[in-house]
């Protein structure tokens, strides 16, 4: 079968997948891989497949947003995936998680559109829990400060006139925000499939701390390559454990 959006063929795509936003990023992670090769770049879909410790994944970038994310899902589990892992990056609610941490999603408030056009506003975005295990103890293996809990998933990064919601939610215990994990999870769940996500911190998201914000430091560049390391080990945990 052909993928007109994403413009792969199904029978070139294993069932584990590694996601992020940023086509640098899959080229990144693809470079880990043994015989990664390209297989497509159309609009913000930048995908490779390859093989880490024997275990065949494609590494695929979905962009920024749940909108043009889902694409890419439904496109990736028509082709037959079975195991999606996002690899990104989020704001954070805490002073005890600082640019540099790694956040392990639990499940996603729907704070985004996309998915109350999916299914009823009380229905769960969650992550499946042996994906969300898998993926922290390979964090926790990369040492740092290492976290798992309930993240935020909002479809604005520049506030406009309204207040962010982010106050509300940290108060109720969420640890972090970013854009695409609820659409993710929901994906997963109305697909029969199952998704985790992993996320380096890049800064505050609260608007009391947004003044030290600043995304381009070594600090959450390499915890980027700490989360990459973590994501490629859970997929092979995973395959061990799937026999
Ligand atoms: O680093 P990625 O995976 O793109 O994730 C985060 O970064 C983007 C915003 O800068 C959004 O896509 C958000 O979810
Ligand atoms: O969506 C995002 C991603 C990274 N950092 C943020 O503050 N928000």
């Amino acid at each position: 079968m052909f993928l007109p959006i994403m413009q792969i063929h199904s029978e070139d795509i294993p069932s584990y997948a590694i996601v992020c936003g940023d086509p640098k990023r899959a080229e990144l992670i693809s470079r880990k891989l043994e015989g990664a090769q390209e297989l497509a770049f159309s609009r913000e879909y930048r995908t490779f497949i390859g093989e880490i410790n024997g275990v065949r994944l494609a590494v695929v970038s979905h962009g920024v947003g749940s909108a043009g994310a889902a694409i890419c899902f439904e496109e990736l589990i028509r082709a037959g995936v079975k195991t999606l892992i996002r690899v990104g990056t989020a704001g954070s609610y805490s002073e005890d998680t600082p640019a540099g941490s790694l956040i392990v999603s639990t499940a996603a408030v729907r704070t985004d559109g996309l998915t109350r056009q999916l299914v009823p506003e009380g229905f769960p975005a969650v992550g499946d829990s042996r994906v969300v295990e898998a993926l922290y103890e390979a964090a926790l293996e990369q040492g740092g400060v290492v976290r798992k809990g309930i993240t935020v998933t909002l479809d604005v990064f520049f506030q406009g006139v309204l207040e962010f919601p982010h106050k509300q939610y940290k108060q109720a215990g969420a640890i972090a925000v970013e854009m695409e994990i609820a659409a993710l999870y929901v994906i997963a769940s109305l697909r029969g499939v199952r998704a985790g996500a992993i996320l380096a911190l890049d800064g505050y998201a609260d608007a009391d701390l947004a003044a030290v914000y600043d995304p381009n430091v070594d600090v959450v560049a390499l915890a980027v390559e700490r989360e990459i390391e973590a994501a490629l080990r859970a997929v092979v945990k995973l395959s061990i454990l799937d026999g």
